[in-house]
C-alpha cells in the first residue's frame, strides 16, 4: 500500500493497483456484507462480475434523471443490449434508489438531502470495494439555485461550503461532532469546464456551492410553511454569500465532496440553476424548460466519459462502434491528441 498526499492536512492510503480501499477494519472480518439500500449483497451476489468493470459512478437526485442518462450514455457510447431487452433498474427492490448499468457507467438516484446521498455514498463506495473496481470518478448531476446568474447556466463546483461558509462536512459520531473536508478534484473540475463549447446555448461556469440542510429556511426562502425573517434579511444573507463566492445552493455536495474524498474517490459536482435566487425564491419556469435545462450537466459529463473512452482506445472518434470496440493504433493516436486534457 502507498500514501497519497491529497492536501496538506491529510493523506489518503491508497492500494497501488487503485481498488477502492475502505477506512473500515470491520467490513472484511464479516460473512457477508449487505447493501440493504441497494438491493444487493457480497455474498448473494457476484459483484466482481456484475460491477467489476465499473468506471463511472454518476448520481443525481430523481429516478427518471437517472433513467435518462442511462439511456443518453448507452446511445451516446454505442453500448448494445441484447435484441428486445431494456435496461433494468438494479435496485428497485430496495425501492429507494434506482441504479442502472452501462457498460462502465453505473447511474444512480440519490434523493433529496445529505442524509439520503451520505446513506447510498456509504453503500457505493462499498460496492466499489467489493467489486475491485480500480480508480472509479464519481459525478453528481444536479440542480441548484443560482446566485446573480441566469437559470439554465452550468455550475462546475469547485469547492462545497455548508449554510455557515465552511467547507466541511460535519456529523455527531458516537456523541462527539466528527468533521470531514469537502474537496472536490480540482483537475477534473478543470477538465470539465474546458469541454464546454461556444456552441452551447448556455454558460459553463465553475464556481463555489453553497450546501444546505433544507430547500426552504436553509436556503433563505420567504415560501416556506414558515418564515421568521424579512425580505431585507433574505438579500443581506444572499448578499453576503454571494460576496463570499457563492454561485449556487443545493443539497447535497458537501457530502458528496467529502465522502469521495474521504475514500480517495476523484469526484466533480455538476448542476444546472432553476431560478436565480436574487430574483425570487419560486421555480417557475415551465416543465419543458426544465427537462431541457436538466440534461445539460448530463451532455457535459457524456463528453467527459466519452472523451476518457476515447482516450482508452475503447470508443471511436464518431462515438459508435461500441463501447468496448479495439482499434487501429493510428486512429487510437488520433484520439490520444485529441484527448490530451483528459487523464
Ligand atoms: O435535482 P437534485 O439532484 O435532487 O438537486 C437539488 O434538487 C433538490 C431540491 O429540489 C435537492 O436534492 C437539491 O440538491
Ligand atoms: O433553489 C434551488 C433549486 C434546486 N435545488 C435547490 O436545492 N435549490
Amino acid at each position: 500500500m502507498s500514501r497519497r498526499t491529497i492536501s496538506q492536512e491529510e493523506e489518503i492510503d491508497e492500494y497501488p493497483d487503485g481498488t477502492v480501499k475502505l477506512r473500515n477494519p470491520h467490513i472484511e472480518l464479516m460473512d457477508q456484507d449487505i447493501l440493504y439500500h441497494l438491493a444487493l449483497g457480497s455474498e448473494s451476489h457476484d459483484l466482481v462480475s456484475m460491477f467489476g468493470d465499473v468506471k463511472f459512478v454518476v448520481m443525481g437526485g430523481t429516478p427518471k434523471r437517472v433513467e435518462q442518462f442511462a439511456y443518453y450514455i448507452m446511445q451516446e457510447i454505442g453500448h448494445k443490449l441484447p435484441a428486445g431487452t431494456t435496461l433494468l433498474d438494479i435496485s428497485q427492490y430496495s425501492y429507494r434508489y434506482s441504479m442502472y448499468k452501462v457498460g462502465p457507467v453505473l447511474s444512480i438516484s440519490h434523493g433529496m438531502g445529505i442524509p439520503s446521498v451520505g446513506i447510498l455514498l456509504h453503500e457505493v463506495i462499498k460496492l466499489m470495494y467489493h467489486a475491485r473496481v480500480k480508480d472509479p470518478i464519481f459525478f453528481r448531476i444536479g440542480t441548484c439555485g443560482g446566485i446573480g446568474i441566469e437559470g439554465g447556466t452550468v455550475v462546475i463546483s469547485e469547492e462545497a461550503v455548508d449554510g455557515l461558509l465552511r467547507p466541511v462536512l460535519e456529523l455527531p459520531v458516537l456523541g462527539k461532532m466528527h468533521s470531514r473536508p469537502a474537496r472536490l478534484d480540482k483537475k477534473l473540475t478543470r477538465e470539465l469546464k474546458a469541454l464546454a463549447t461556444a456552441e452551447d446555448p448556455y454558460d459553463t461556469i465553475i464556481g463555489k456551492t453553497m450546501c444546505t440542510y433544507d430547500f426552504y429556511e436553509g436556503q433563505g426562502r420567504l415560501d416556506g410553511a414558515f418564515c421568521d425573517y424579512t425580505d431585507e434579511d433574505k438579500m443581506a444573507f444572499l448578499g453576503r454569500v454571494h460576496e463570499a463566492g457563492v454561485t449556487n445552493i443545493e443539497m447535497e455536495s458537501l457530502s458528496f465532496a467529502a465522502l469521495t474524498h474521504h475514500a480517495g474517490i476523484k469526484s466533480a459536482v455538476i448542476c444546472v440553476t432553476l431560478v436565480d435566487r436574487l430574483k425570487g425564491d419560486q421555480v417557475l419556469a415551465p416543465k419543458e424548460v426544465l427537462s431541457e435545462w436538466q440534461e445539460r450537466p448530463q451532455k457535459l459529463v457524456c463528453r467527459y466519459i466519452k472523451r476518457y473512452l476515447q482516450m482508452k482506445g475503447r470508443l471511436s472518434l464518431d462515438g459508435h462502434c461500441g463501447s468496448m470496440c479495439v482499434k487501429s493504433p493510428r486512429r487510437f493516436k488520433l484520439v490520444q491528441q485529441e484527448s490530451e486534457h483528459v487523464d
